[in-house]
């Protein structure tokens, strides 16, 4: 039998994926309809790696839920950022396949919207989520 592995207290976290969904230079901002405390302020698609899963194969998951998309990872955005205990944020641009269907909010959101560089800053992002999305930005201008 294998030892069990001393658990230290708050050392736990889950991985939140989110997806830097790009197309011509634009990205997509989804608002969120719940729950209430988030509703109606954006973030990055994407939701909770499962347990064995890999965080790109949960991000390409959580956006065929959410939106419909038939997307792939391009890279991962340097930075880990955390949200409520036990939560971290990891960012991957991403890009839709050839052939995918377009965004839908179908779970989750209740509008999508994409944004030039210079609307990054027109949504209300979830505080949590403005240093992700900053770097994001970043990430943009210097031709992800
Ligand atoms: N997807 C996503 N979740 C975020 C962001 N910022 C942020 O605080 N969160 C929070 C909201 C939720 O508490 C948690 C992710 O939950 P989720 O509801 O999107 O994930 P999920 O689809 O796996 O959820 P579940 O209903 O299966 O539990 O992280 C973000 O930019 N993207």
């Amino acid at each position: 039998m294998i030892p069990s592995t001393p658990k230290t207290p708050g050392t736990d976290r889950i991985v939140v994926v989110g997806a830097a969904l790009l197309d011509g230079g634009r990205l997509l901002a989804a608002r969120r309809s719940a729950p209430a405390d988030l509703a109606g302020r954006w973030e990055l698609p994407g939701g909770k790696v499962e347990p064995g899963e890999r965080p790109e194969d949960a991000l390409v998951r959580e956006l065929r839920e959410e939106l419909g998309v038939d997307a792939e990872p391009v890279e991962r955005v340097p930075g880990q950022w955390p949200l409520r205990t036990p939560y971290v944020l990891q960012v991957w641009t991403a890009r839709l396949r050839p052939g995918s269907p377009a965004p839908q909010p179908l779970e989750d959101h209740d509008e999508l919207r994409w944004l030039t560089p210079d609307r990054i800053w027109e949504v209300d992002w979830l505080d949590q989520d403005v240093p992700a999305v900053r770097e994001v930005a970043d990430a943009i201008a210097s031709g992800a």
